[in-house]
């Protein structure tokens, strides 16, 4: 029996850095190869530095609801580096900020948000989620599959919810989790915004950035840079992994496992051992590309809500805002302000190529339109726009019976096993760590099997 049998992470997402976190802390010895360098650790959790300011690539909100992500933060020892995050919640209405608490089920029901729509339609809203509460699990989606056979749309209509119900409220809440459109996306995605955003149990950040975590996770384990990996083969007793560094000749790793932590639709071309099934699941994955832009300031906003969002009626490109400055003044230079502004998913396609002035301009005269954050024309001291893809999964009507039947599918005793929370679950922080230490747990009882790893003692 190997005292430490090799696993192989690719990917170092958090999803591939949760699963090497707890595949070590099991006795493995995992290293991570990740294509990126240092600094982009985290893939679409990372943080970097610009001009003072530690801007977030993609995700900015961590919830109290992210159990497993709360729980791998205190099993590295990072508990130390959260700080608590502000609930004030913003919708623009009217060229108004209308703003809420949020966090719990009491505050959703009760503390305005709602109470601003047709009471008809929020009882509607509020039985439809009770119902479909227990089939929203992060960490595997399949349970919707019972109820997933229309678009937010048709719900709207079969439902009899007013027009306002829809622009104002389930359309923010589609286009906050995934950039998409409600006549495009599953009727399941608003409850999922409200299940882990608005009923969370609040947020949290940390001075770093979400980033905190990926670096925290990167600093106890061993992680290889730039290091692209072209293929994974299971040959039965071992699986080979060759991966290159820019310059240098073609390596080949072999291990007792692996992880293939990288977005659905980069998988196949990695792995050639899937079904033609899989293989078709994977490449259909429908992500959102995201262009959004960040915002250093010389002064926080005179806007108080750490998150604001736009309905398309509002304006039909911008659609959200992460107020750094005020989710913790702890996030920013003392007496600067840090905004991310956020596209619709259709805007970001159009206009990929758009050259980053240009993309600018057009959140600035947006703002403008919408009457929203003044200080964004006049206080700006630093800008960066960052391009993301594979960005978000909007799950289109009919993709949660397609999720039960991959997860089905896909063999938890295999040699490989993929994570990420877009596999299965949606694209979140949370889901991306259950997928990650769900493929270190199916990986840790097949070693424990085969005697490569010594068994638990209870
Ligand atoms: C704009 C935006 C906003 C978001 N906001 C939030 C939010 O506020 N809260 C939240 O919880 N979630 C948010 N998310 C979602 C969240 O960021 C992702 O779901 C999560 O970070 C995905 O993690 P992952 O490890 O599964 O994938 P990734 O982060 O994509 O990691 C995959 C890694 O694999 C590497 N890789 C790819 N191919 C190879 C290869 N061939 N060889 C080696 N390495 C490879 C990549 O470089 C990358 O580092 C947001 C996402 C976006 C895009």
């Amino acid at each position: 029996m190997s005292a430490q049998p090799r696993v192989v992470v690719v990917g170092g997402g958090i999803a591939g850095l949760s699963a090497a976190f707890r595949l070590q802390e099991a006795g493995c010895d995992a290293v991570v190869l990740e294509s990126a360098g240092p600094e982009m650790i985290g893939g679409r959790m990372a943080t970097v530095e610009v001009s003072g300011f530690a801007v977030n690539r993609a995700a900015t909100i961590l919830i109290h609801s992210y159990r497993e992500l709360i729980r791998l933060i205190a099993a590295a020892g990072l508990a130390g580096e959260v700080v608590p995050g502000s609930d004030l919640f913003g919708l623009v209405r009217d060229g108004q900020v209308r703003r809420v608490r949020l966090g719990s089920r009491r505050q959703l029901a009760t503390g305005g948000l709602l109470t601003s729509f047709p009471l008809g339609d929020v009882g509607k809203l509020l039985r439809d989620y009770r119902r479909m509460r227990p089939l929203l699990t992060p960490h595997d989606m399949s349970p919707m599959a019972a109820a997933d056979f229309e678009s937010v749309t048709q719900y709207a209509t079969r439902r009899g919810l007013r027009p306002e119900t829809l622009e104002y409220l389930l359309d923010p809440l589609v286009s906050g989790l995934c950039l998409g459109e409600p006549e495009e996306v599953s009727a399941a995605m608003p409850f999922v915004f409200i299940d882990v955003i608005l009923c969370g149990g609040g947020f949290f950040t940390s001075k770093e950035g979400v980033g905190f975590l990926p670096k925290g996770l990167a600093r106890q384990l061993t992680v290889e840079y730039r290091a692209h990996v072209t293929s994974v083969e299971d040959r039965g007793d071992e699986v080979a992994v060759t991966w290159q560094r820019p310059g240098e000749p073609e390596r080949i790793e072999t291990a007792a496992a692996c992880v293939l932590a990288v977005p659905p639709p980069q998988v196949p071309p990695l792995y050639a051992q899937l079904t033609h099934d899989q293989r078709e699941f994977l490449d259909d994955a429908p992500y959102a590309r995201s262009i959004h832009v960040a915002f250093g300031l010389d002064r926080p906003t005179r806007e108080r809500a750490m998150l604001v969002q736009a309905s398309r009626v509002e304006h039909h490109d911008l659609c959200a805002f992460v107020l750094e400055h005020n989710l913790s003044p702890q996030r920013v230079p003392d007496g600067t302000g840090l905004v991310m502004t956020h596209l619709r998913g259709a805007w970001s396609d159009r206009n990929w190529d758009l050259g980053d002035d240009k993309v600018v301009d057009h959140v600035l005269a947006g703002v403008r339109r919408l009457g929203v954050l003044p200080e964004l024309e006049r206080h700006t001291t630093m800008t960066h726009v960052w391009r993301v893809s594979p960005c978000l999964i909007g799950r289109r009507p009919g993709d949660y019976r397609a999720i039960a039947r991959f997860a089905a599918g896909f063999d938890p005793r295999g040699r490989v096993q993929l994570a990420g929370g877009d596999h299965l679950g949606h694209s979140t922080t949370n889901s991306s760590v259950c997928s990650g230490e769900r493929a270190a747990r199916n990986l840790l009882a097949r070693l424990r099997g085969e005697g490569a790893l010594a068994p638990v003692h209870h």
